[in-house]
């Protein structure tokens, strides 16, 4: 569907950002004021660049919202521990020896993760730091079984990378310990039969001898008792009446193969949560309820003395990582206006200031597209929902404000790299040029070569990260095969891992240029800026019809409709012009 907004060749030259273009007889005095203004900024302390009234869109610089984001955090997930089933006894007057009623313990609780679209930041999560679920309760007589233990869902911003780190997982430990004891008795037994063997073929051949002294002597291993350290052992759960030598040499029945109801993802967890999540994805997976006594009733153990424990649970400790995932991503040269822009399309309040980095953390606001919060009511296209229903129209898009870029930024320069990867998921780019400071084509031009490199570095990052992953680190487990993507799980419409990656690679550098874009030239209001801007309308014109490349350099990069929209942000004029635009470019 195209844009609402006409086409930039259509773009009129607002008659309102440049009084002078369409009335040049005031040219001249114009010129006075800016020479008076310019002189004035400069001999002002005031970090205002400008003389005019303090209002919401040109605030005092003290006057902002203290940011609270964060892009990063680590977690550590305790998954419930499962109740221990319960020994009991029915007891009722005149019916003294009633039989076992022990309840079984509840299921430990478990975490879960979900994104979900109204969350921007995980500045909550990173001050946590441990989340537990809780745990299952133990099962009580009378058959009373214990309550489950309240599962925990992390909530984060859509945009979300969840990587695993370490794990600690003593149910699946024990599991493995018991098998290696079964396997160890196995092969004794089997060394003992032969043993015997042995002996009594040595015995039929030699002459029975008076026996010595010595031999009657008892062998100090037949005292060994091999069940004694029987893992197995650990996992019951005796009756608290019971005497230190009926512990010792109490006899257990075969402990019941159980299957866990959740079963605990594989490691490595890697999720990328690019996407709202409908249902929460399992992380950590709580442990199992213990049985209660009634479970071993039988002929040889019609008293059962005995109930088995709840399981340990999962320990997990895990890296979140967020690329915000804003429709618009700002782009700019510090203190070109980007704040300022972002306070003038929705009710952010962030900091403004008339000196270079001002921003230092991302921000994130929300254009709401309705007639009634006094923003303009665009009529948007019907929107499709993540699951591929048609949802409403647009009610709402999101626009990110990031720290200025410098040259150089991606390599770290400036504030640069650490949110130059917000852009990169952002539907389309919003590049800020100051039309007050120097040739905006040059300035577009350097903006395009930072986020080009910056987009070329990432796929070298990806392409090493892949070819890590196909290394099999551990090869005696059979789980680790490379980074799982459990949204693949989920959904069964995204690719395996390794397929998507190679996708990935077959797209080149166009994951970034490849997005729509367009220039919010701003500062018109600032005299002086009509030659910068009619000199950026000609490079954007000459752009989409294919007479001049793509700015980033890069081949079949988005060259359809290239705009520049002038706007004074600080006035909060042509902004609505920015909002058509942007739901023309969103919605096709
Ligand atoms: N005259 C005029 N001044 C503006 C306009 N937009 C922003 N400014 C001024 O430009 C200065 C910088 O604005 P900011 O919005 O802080 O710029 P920024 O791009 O966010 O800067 P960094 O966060 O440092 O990258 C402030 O003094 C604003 O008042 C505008 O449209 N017209
Ligand atoms: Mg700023």
């Amino acid at each position: 569907m195209p844009p609402r907004c006409p086409g930039p060749s259509h773009l009129p030259l607002a008659p309102f950002l440049y009084p002078a273009l369409f009335r040049p007889r005031y040219a001249s005095s114009s010129l006075l004021r800016t020479a008076l203004s310019r002189q004035a900024r400069h001999s002002s302390s005031s970090s205002s660049l400008n003389d005019l009234p303090e209002s919401r869109l040109n605030p005092a610089p003290d006057d902002y919202a203290a940011p609270s984001f964060a892009d990063k955090a680590e977690l550590t997930l305790y998954a419930g521990r499962g109740g221990n089933g319960c020994i009991s006894f029915h007891r009722e007057a005149y019916y003294p020896d009633g039989p076992p009623n022990g309840g079984d313990g509840g299921l430990g609780g478990n975490v879960y993760i979900q994104a979900a679209h109204g969350e921007t930041s995980l500045h909550k999560l990173a001050r946590r730091r441990f989340i537990r679920a809780g745990r299952g309760i133990h099962g009580q007589g009378s058959g009373k079984s214990g309550m489950r233990g309240s599962d925990v869902v992390i909530t984060v911003p859509v945009g979300t990378i969840v990587q695993e780190i370490e794990r600690h997982d003593p149910a699946a430990e024990e599991d493995m310990a018991i098998r290696a004891f079964q396997a160890q008795k196995k092969q004794r037994r089997r060394e003992l039969l032969a043993q015997q063997q042995l002996q009594a073929e040595v015995e039929e051949e030699e002459e029975p001898q008076e026996t010595d002294r010595h031999s009657r002597w008892k062998n100090p291993e037949d005292d060994y008792d091999p069940d004694a350290d029987d893992p197995e052992r650990g996992k019951w759960l005796l009756y608290p009446g019971m005497s230190k030598t009926d512990v010792k040499t109490a006899e257990f029945p075969k402990l019941p193969k159980r299957t866990r109801l959740f079963q605990q993802p594989p490691p490595p967890i890697y999720l990328d949560l690019s996407k709202p999540t409908p249902t929460p994805i399992l992380l950590a997976a709580g442990g199992i309820g213990g049985l209660g006594n009634p479970h071993f009733t039988s002929r040889q153990h019609p008293k059962p003395m005995f109930a088995t424990k709840g399981d340990e649970a999962v320990t997990l400790k895990i890296s979140l990582e967020l690329k915000l995932l804003a429709d618009v991503g700002l782009v700019g040269l510090p203190n070109a206006g980007k704040s300022t822009l972002l306070r003038a399309l929705t009710n952010s309040r962030t900091r403004v200031g008339n000196w270079a980095f001002t921003t230092l953390q991302p921000n994130i606001g929300t254009v709401v597209l309705d007639k009634y919060s006094g923003r303009p009511s665009v009529k948007a296209a019907q929107t499709t929902t993540d699951d591929g229903a048609i949802g409403g129209p647009r009610t709402r898009f999101t626009v990110a404000d990031i720290p200025g870029l410098v040259e150089g930024a991606h390599l770290d320069r400036g504030l640069g790299i650490a949110f130059l990867r917000h852009v990169e998921r952002a539907g389309l780019l919003a590049f800020v040029i100051d039309l007050s400071a120097g040739n905006a084509v040059k300035a577009l031009q350097s903006l395009w070569r930072e986020v080009g490199l910056y987009a070329e570095m990432r796929q070298d990052e990806e392409r090493s990260r892949e070819i890590e992953s196909r290394v099999d680190w551990d090869l005696v487990s059979q789980a680790s095969r490379g980074p799982i993507n459990l949204m693949g799980a989920s959904y069964g419409t995204s690719l395996p891992p390794m397929q998507e990656a190679q996708t990935r690679k077959a797209a080149p550098a166009l994951e970034i240029a490849g997005k729509p874009w367009f220039v919010v030239a701003t500062k018109a209001d600032l005299p002086e800026t009509q030659e910068n801007f009619k000199e950026l309308k000609t490079y954007l014109d000459n752009v989409t019809e294919g007479r001049e490349q793509h700015p980033s350099g890069v081949e079949g990069a988005w060259t359809k409709r290239c705009a520049a929209i002038p706007v004074s942000a600080i006035k909060g004029k042509g902004v609505d012009r920015i909002i058509h635009w942007t739901v023309g470019l969103l919605d096709e």
